[in-house]
């Protein structure tokens, strides 16, 4: 069995993360840690887990913890991680880390974007952005695996095979992204209450959201030259969910057929990707509560433009389903244990 601790397990993203390795057949949850529950049962906090989880949640205690457990994922708010992860921490176990202080590789353009000081910048160079569909042979040789975020995901698989093979001017990128509220986290803040976001749709962040400079990093590295993109996220009242609809002009006439190969060379063998046929597009419905990523696309003749949809839950594909699979890749399972959830409906 795998020995797994989860640094901030009461959030929405360490619930989930509870949620999945409970029902994962090689793993064993060692330590649940809390900032504000030590002492409380787990299924005091999530009365979902009555009877399934009665763990009490633990003071933090990293260095302690990493002599016991296998891996450890750390659910936190960002600038967190880059305090408490160190050498030897990386020495004795792996770390996922699902929040944003290791996925930057540039740490100036991290401080710039987050707007806080990065405490390991050493400890990005060995760092691996954990996009399991993509990075997988590198993320099987690391310790310290930069779980993506959750608009990144979707937005990064929907548009990689276009990047990859030169196919869209990369002046004409824009990416139109939609979150269910869980998004934002567990903590209070007024935007989040019902009142401020039910029965009502907004951009958010315009031109300015923490995801932009992880898109361009990786769509960058996969069109081998440094792109720019438009980036507006949207808060949308569902609890769960992420929609990226992706713009780019491309630089060839292609039929349906031509793109749909393309998208078959990098994904016909992907599990948790879902190519749909033509005329059918995503929803965010079809894929809550699994960690699947749903793909379509048109092309619009009139305008020379490919629109590709991607759909994904943020709290699975987006963060907590993504950290398992790359714990499987990182313990030589096969991907899908223990992430096979069939989407839930309604
Ligand atoms: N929500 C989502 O859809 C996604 C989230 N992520 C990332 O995952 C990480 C966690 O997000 P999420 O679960 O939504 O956030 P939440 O606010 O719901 O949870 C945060 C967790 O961190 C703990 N915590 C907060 N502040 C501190 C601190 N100063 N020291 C130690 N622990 C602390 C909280 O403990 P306590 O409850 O005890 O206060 C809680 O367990 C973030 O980096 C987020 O960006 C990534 C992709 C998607
Ligand atoms: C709806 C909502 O507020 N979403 C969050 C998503 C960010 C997130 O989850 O952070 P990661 O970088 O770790 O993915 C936001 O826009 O800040």
């Amino acid at each position: 069995m795998i020995k797994v601790g989860i640094v901030g397990a009461t959030g929405y993203a360490g619930e989930e993360l509870v949620r999945i390795l409970m029902q994962h057949p090689q793993s064993e949850i060692i330590n649940l840690t809390s900032q504000s529950y030590v002492g409380k049962s787990y299924n005091e906090i999530y009365q979902n887990f009555e009877g399934i989880c009665n763990h009490k949640c633990e003071e933090e205690d990293i260095d302690k913890l990493s002599e016991e457990a296998d891996v450890i994922f750390l659910a936190l708010p960002h600038g967190i991680a880059s305090k408490k992860v160190n050498p030897s921490i990386l020495n004795n176990t792996k770390v996922i880390d699902l929040g944003a202080d290791f996925r930057i590789k540039d740490v100036n353009v991290y401080e710039q974007w987050y707007n806080t000081e990065h405490f390991s910048p050493e400890l990005l160079d060995q760092a691996v952005y954990g996009l399991c569909e993509i990075k997988r042979d590198q993320i099987k040789q690391s310790n310290l695996i930069a779980n993506p975020g959750c608009y990144t995901t979707c937005s990064i698989l929907s548009l990689y095979p276009l990047m990859k093979e030169n196919l869209i001017d990369e002046d004409s990128i824009i990416v139109d992204a939609k979150s269910g509220v869980s998004g934002a986290g567990r903590a209070l803040s007024l935007g989040i209450h019902y009142i401020e976001c039910t029965e009502s749709t907004k951009a958010y962040k315009i031109a300015s959201h923490r995801h932009t400079p992880e898109i361009e990093q990786e769509l960058s590295e996969a069109y081998q030259k440094d792109i720019k993109i438009s980036f507006t996220p949207h808060l949308v009242p569902m609890n769960r969910g992420i929609l990226a609809t992706c713009y780019g002009k491309l630089k060839e006439q292609l039929s349906w057929e031509d793109v749909m190969d393309i998208y078959k060379k990098y994904y016909e063998k992907e599990q948790f990707i879902r190519l749909l046929n033509k005329g059918i597009y995503p929803e965010t419905r079809w894929v809550k509560g699994s960690n699947y990523c749903d793909i379509g696309f048109s092309l619009d003749e009139r305008t020379g433009r490919i629109i590709v949809i991607g759909a994904i839950d943020n709290l699975v594909k987006g963060a907590a389903g993504q950290a398992v699979q790359n714990m499987n890749i990182l313990f030589g399972l096969e991907e899908n244990t223990g992430l096979n959830q069939i989407p839930m409906f309604p």
